[in-house]
């Protein structure tokens, strides 16, 4: 891992090195070990999921948001604190319209979202490469949501095959994704 290190000279001429920050965060989880330690306590979601935001590792407490190509639930929940939670869009794998674009990410960023987990597709990719949130969905396009005031917040949903609950732990990391019920 690369590391920023300092050298000072102490005043006997004795060079120390102390290492005064990690240029890579220093994560304490990766998925394939959360695997193999908790075998089926860890759902894991299948593969499929791309990687569009600007944090590749992330984790955080679940609030789900379940929707047909609306994204007005997605769009207010984005603007409340996040206190970084990673919110699990179920878009029932639509990839029509985009459930998420920069606006509302960056919403997301301000507000503390530590994700954004989406069964559907999301838009403005260039832009939400730069931010700092993940950001996962099934792929990209460029024509935005119906904003109708559908959809439903923090109920059950299914992704990539593991149901993820609200109150469930998400972790995500450039392997995948999968998701625990805390004890
Ligand atoms: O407004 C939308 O539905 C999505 C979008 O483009 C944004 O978040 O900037």
């Amino acid at each position: 891992m690369p590391r920023t290190y300092v050298v000072r000279l102490m005043p006997a001429g004795v060079a120390r090195v102390v290492v005064v920050c990690e240029a890579v965060a220093m994560t304490s989880f990766t998925t394939p070990d959360l695997s193999d330690e908790l075998g089926g306590a860890a759902r894991v979601v299948a593969a499929g999921f791309l990687d569009f935001g600007g944090r590749e590792v992330f984790d955080g407490p679940v609030r789900t948001v379940r929707c047909l190509e609306d994204n007005s639930r997605v769009k207010e929940l984005l603007a409340t604190p996040g206190e970084g939670a990673v919110l699990v869009v179920d878009g029932a794998g639509s990839l029509t319209v985009a459930l998420l674009g920069d606006m509302i990410a960056e919403g997301a960023v301000a507000q503390g979202w530590a994700g954004v987990v989406i069964n559907g597709a999301v838009r403005d990719v260039e832009i939400l490469r730069t931010l700092d949130i993940g950001v996962r969905a099934l792929g990209s396009i460029p024509r935005r949501s119906d904003r109708q005031g559908r959809g439903e917040v923090d109920v059950p949903v299914t992704i990539g095959g593991a149901r993820v609950e609200p109150g469930d732990h998400l972790y995500a990391d450039a392997t995948g994704i999968l998701v625990t019920t805390p004890a």
